[in-house]
């Protein structure tokens, strides 16, 4: 596995499902897990602590509300780790964005935005860090924004639809 996906709940799973399609066009193994910094905190410290000597190469995290899990996750391993702030229902994820982006100078989290683009995103910078070490999945990130220039380049302007 290169990449751990987590995520706080399971109902975090229909947002952190775009980051493993993200991963899948890219032939990246990933492995997916509910982990929480508050509910599971031993289990945190366990699967971030271990990452990288099981031979994951970037943690994807998904939290909502009080988003700790990143952060932690960050904490307990020196692994790239990305946070994606699942959209939450009170605050509509501003929540999860304030608790995942604001970390104290020293211990980094690479924060994406909001919910379904941001989970998606996080999968697509999970390619670009392992594909700067590996060509093939160079080449395969370079294939998918190729193919979605030439998408946009090959659509009719808007008033000719
Ligand atoms: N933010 C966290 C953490 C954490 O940061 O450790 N653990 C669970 N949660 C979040 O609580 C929300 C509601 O969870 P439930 O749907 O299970 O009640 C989820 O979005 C989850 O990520």
């Amino acid at each position: 596995m290169q990449v751990g996906i987590i995520m706080g709940s399971k109902s975090d799973w229909p947002t952190m499902k775009h980051a493993a399609e993200m991963l899948d066009r890219f032939n990246i193994a990933y492995e997916t897990k509910v982990v929480s910094a508050h509910r599971t905190p031993q289990l945190l410290a366990d699967y971030a602590g271990s990452a990288q000597e099981r031979g994951l190469k970037v943690i994807i995290g998904g939290a909502g509300g009080a988003a700790h899990l990143p952060g932690m996750a960050a904490a307990f391993t020196n692994l790239p780790v990305l946070g994606v702030p699942v959209q939450s229902r009170m605050l509509k994820g501003i929540d999860s964005l304030l608790s995942i982006v604001q970390m104290p100078k020293g211990v980094a989290v690479g924060t994406l935005a909001i919910g379904d683009a941001g989970a998606a995103n996080a999968g697509l910078l999970a390619a670009q860090i392992i594909g700067a070490f590996d060509s093939e999945v160079m080449a395969k990130v370079s294939e998918f924004r190729q193919n979605q220039t030439d998408t946009i380049l090959s659509q009719p302007d808007p008033s000719e639809d």
